[in-house]
């Protein structure tokens, strides 16, 4: 387990009706945050969810003190980013989504350098070692994979053994295994204490990791639960489906065995319900509802209704 620090405040982020426009009266005006609200507990790891352009980082850059806001109030580590200092830099670990530079240092140096600007940072090899980038440790950044580099920005934000860590789709570019230890260390720092808010676009990543989502579209926040709960208690309703002379039927039922009995009485003894299955929505079909978006499972009351097949 890395361990972090701990302090008795028990909220990391606390963001009131933070807004920020892009544009100008020639161009026009895009409303990128509108008026958002966010909480996230000492402890916490928090995946923001969105689609393409939906305000996650813009929202983060602002939290991490990279970028101004219009209006709202934003708290990070009891701070202001605005005119928070390098000793609340400090705090906070940041991975953006794009590679920091990479040239002729090795990894080894590059860790090591980035440590040195911090007071209390972690061992550099362990660090090295924990992003699955030990046998490399020697080799130049410029010559990485860009799955390599992912890590590699992954050591420099946690060297400094920070509070709170901003993951800002930390694993584009990983392959399944390194995403699979990735995985494993970030729970392994939220154990020893850090706070983590994380931005994917992978789903499984937020269910594999994440204590609460927070799912957020066109700049404010639409929903917010834990990985099993969000979209309130029908979101998770089994759907009963079938298929009944070419059309595909549906049903949304929390008694799906007195459904599929129904349709096994209809079909006689030794008959057969074509294309007969019960699956329980995915966080992703409840993501995709909550942001207007088709999923496969969704669209259907507790009556009968139908669909043509897919
Ligand atoms: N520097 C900028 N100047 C003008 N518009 C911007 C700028 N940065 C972002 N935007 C716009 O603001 C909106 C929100 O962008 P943002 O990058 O915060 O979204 P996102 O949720 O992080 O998206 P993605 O999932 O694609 O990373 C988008 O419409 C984007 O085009």
């Amino acid at each position: 387990m890395l361990d972090g620090m701990q302090t008795s405040d028990p909220l990391a982020v606390r963001v009131r009706g933070l807004r920020k426009r892009y544009g100008s009266a020639r161009s026009g005006y895009k409303d990128a945050v509108a008026g958002l609200d966010l909480d996230v507990s000492r402890g916490e790891i928090v995946a923001v969810l969105g689609p393409n352009g939906a305000g996650k980082t813009t929202t983060v850059e602002i939290l991490e003190g990279f970028r101004d806001r219009d209006d709202g109030e934003v708290r990070v580590l009891g701070e202001d980013p605005r005119q928070a200092g390098r000793a609340w830099r400090a705090r906070i670990g940041v991975v953006m989504q794009d590679s920091r530079d990479m040239n002729e240092l090795t990894i080894l140096e590059k860790v090591r350098s980035t440590a040195a600007s911090y007071p209390d940072s972690r061992d550099p090899m362990e660090v090295i070692a924990a992003v699955g980038l030990a046998e490399k440790a020697r080799a130049r950044t410029r010559g990485l994979s860009g799955g390599q580099r992912r890590r590699l920005d992954v050591a420099l934000g946690i060297v400094g053994r920070p509070e709170l860590l901003f993951l800002d789709e930390p694993t584009t570019g990983f392959d399944p295994q390194a995403r699979r230890s990735f995985w494993d260390l970030v729970t392994s720092l939220r154990d020893g204490g850090t706070t983590i808010l994380l931005t994917t676009h992978y789903l499984d990543e937020a269910a594999q990791l994440a204590d609460r989502v927070v799912v957020v579209r066109d700049g404010v926040v639409v929903a917010t639960g834990t990985p099993d709960t969000l979209g309130g208690p029908g979101a998770r309703t089994p759907v009963v489906a079938w298929d009944d002379g070419g059309v595909r039927r549906t049903e949304r039922t929390d008694l799906p065995t007195a459904v599929v009995g129904r349709l096994m009485a209809a079909a006689g003894p030794g008959g057969e319900v074509p294309g007969l299955s019960i699956t329980r929505p995915t966080l992703e079909d409840v993501y995709l509802s909550l942001i207007g978006e088709s999923s496969p499972t969704d669209g259907v009351g507790t009556d009968n209704s139908s669909r043509k097949a897919a």
